[in-house]
């Protein structure tokens, strides 16, 4: 059954080497509807996980009075893939943290751009964007910043301005990358959190999954600074969270579907072959 189910799907050129529903569906959704398709494998407690803190550890480096101190307040701050001294958390002020940044190069595409935060300034003296500052070695000042600027590519500009270490009343001068309002990629002038959490639900990009990039952030920000609330970022976890209980009931209905329309047909119909493909392809095309 699932042989010829396969050739009709092939020949819509969709998935190739088909052996189960399991690989069916997951071909088919990574094909065809990749923020579906990590829902799925999330059901499976499969999920990507970027590997984070990529940075080998076994290196001493020494301190001295000319390293440098960089602000991490996004991705920085759960995947630091640069050798550091020290990793301290803090916040600076006068700036508030928003998903206001398209990323086409890590977390979406040209044609589908994902959403990464930077920072917009505010007037208001309250406010705190928390996050951690990595004490950079002078010997690999040169090389981090130069990996930076790359990583940092798409729109954002370096700057400096004064970290407030948690909990001590000390600061240090920090270099942080911020994407500007007028950068061709800035996104802020929507900002309604319902388009903007649509938008990272469905991109993928280089760097994997958009919502993987707002759940890593929300875990290291609350093992960080427990009980200090971000409410665009938890607002957007929250979104996403309720995306993802629809889609895998939608998921599990289509499957279960499936399984049962082979105990209805049995295994040599042409009804059943032509129910799963219009299933599945109708399902992939209600959900894009
Ligand atoms: N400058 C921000 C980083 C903003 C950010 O997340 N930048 C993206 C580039 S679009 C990034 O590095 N993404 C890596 C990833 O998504 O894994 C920070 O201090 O954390």
């Amino acid at each position: 059954m699932l042989n010829r189910i396969t050739s009709r799907i092939l020949e819509k050129d969709i998935v190739k080497d088909i052996h189960n529903v399991d690989s069916l569906m997951k071909t088919v959704l990574a094909t065809k509807a990749p923020h579906l398709y990590y829902s799925y494998l999330q059901m499976q407690n499969a999920s990507p996980k970027t590997s984070i803190d990529k940075f080998d550890k076994s290196k001493v480096l020494l301190p001295s009075e000319k390293d440098i101190w960089i602000f991490g307040y996004g991705s920085l701050v759960w995947k630091a893939d640069f050798p550091y001294i020290a990793k301290l958390p803090g916040f600076i002020t006068g700036y508030e943290r928003k998903f206001y940044q398209n990323s086409i190069d890590h977390r979406g595409v040209p044609t589908f751009p994902g959403r990464v935060v930077t920072l917009v300034p505010t007037k208001d003296e309250s406010s705190r964007v928390y996050g951690v500052a990595y004490r950079i070695a002078e010997s690999n000042k040169d090389e981090v910043l130069k990996h930076l600027d790359y990583r940092e590519k798409n729109g954002y500009d370096r700057c400096s301005l004064k970290f407030n270490v948690f909990d001590v009343n000390s600061t240090v001068n920090v270099i942080m990358y911020v994407a500007n309002s007028d950068n061709d990629s800035f996104a802020g002038h929507i900002s309604n959190e319902n388009e903007i959490a649509e938008q990272i639900y469905r991109a993928v990009g280089p760097s994997g999954f958009n919502r993987e990039y707002v759940y890593n952030l929300e875990e290291a920000m609350t093992s960080l600074f427990p009980g200090v609330e971000d409410h665009h970022l938890h607002n957007l976890v929250r979104l996403l969270r309720n995306f993802e209980v629809k889609d895998k009931e939608a998921i599990e209905k289509c499957i279960s579907h499936m399984e049962q329309l082979t105990v209805d047909y049995g295994v040599n119909s042409e009804v059943l072959e032509n129910e799963i493909v219009c299933l599945l392809l109708t399902f992939i095309e209600r959900n894009k």
